[in-house]
């Protein structure tokens, strides 16, 4: 799903995000980098329209109406909700709500689950670990198999294995189904191991967009050269 942003402007205290024009292709791998407070959070919220912006306009392959692509996207976010039951329940919670077979729904829990073989499926969710609770609710998202994942600092919680089986599993499923995928992250590696293209934000706006390659080799804001440049010396 290709996503068209006009004029986006959410305001709480301050203006939180200001937005000309931005515009995702369908079938990419988007990394959203920034400082924090930068607006990448809400600008993932408005996407999903979870409280509304104060102005500007989204198209969803050219859809604006929010209502006839809502169950188009999925969105995993930085503080995932819990449900107080079975860790299968709350992976395959959206499936069940859709009635699916229960043997489609089996053999979607073991596709998705094989990346990362929990083997506490039926444990109360609300006893697991932060990586852990991450995993179910990553899970949670990608079982719906829609066309839209936004991911809201995913893995911020994960050990280094369940880092890189995520970003495996994102890989493959853009690549079976050509999901397009917004990720949050503060990790400029994995952005630069994961993302088609990569977003920086600062105070709201978008500062620098570019393919990976002109990303990370050739900079060109200040700020972002900076960082990059800390990155690279590990300091
Ligand atoms: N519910 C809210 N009420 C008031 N201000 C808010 C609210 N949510 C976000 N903000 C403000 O909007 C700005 C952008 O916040 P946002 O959470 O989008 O940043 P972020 O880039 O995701 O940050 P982080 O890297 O810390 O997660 C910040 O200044 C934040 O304080």
């Amino acid at each position: 799903m290709n996503i068209l942003i006009k004029g986006l402007v959410k305001e709480y205290e301050k203006v939180a995000l200001s937005i000309d024009e931005l515009f995702i292709e369908g079938g990419k791998i988007v990394a959203l980098l920034g400082l924090n407070g930068s607006g990448k959070t809400t600008l993932l919220e408005c996407i999903a329209n979870f409280k509304g912006y104060d102005k500007g306009i989204i198209y969803y392959d050219g859809e604006e109406d929010f209502e006839r692509v809502r169950n188009k996207i999925s969105i995993m976010q930085q503080r995932p909700y819990i449900f107080n039951m079975p860790v299968k329940e709350n992976i395959i919670l959206g499936l069940r709500y859709q009635r699916l077979d229960t043997k489609i729904i089996e053999e979607r829990l073991k596709k998705y689950n094989s990346y990362y073989n929990l083997n506490f499926l039926d444990k109360n969710a609300k006893k697991l670990s932060g990586g852990e609770a991450a995993k179910v609710a990553l899970l949670r998202a990608v079982i719906l198999e829609r066309p839209l994942l936004l991911l809201d600092e995913p893995t911020a919680n994960m050990d280094i294995e369940g880092t890189l089986m995520t970003e495996k599993l994102l890989k493959d499923i853009n690549k079976e189904f050509g999901t397009t995928i917004l990720i949050v992250t503060h990790d400029i590696f994995q952005a630069e191991r994961i993302a088609d293209i990569v977003i920086f934000m600062d105070k709201g706006k978008i500062i620098e967009m570019n393919t990976n390659e002109e990303f990370f080799n050739n900079p060109k804001n200040p700020l972002v050269k900076k960082i990059l440049k800390r990155g690279e010396v590990n300091d």
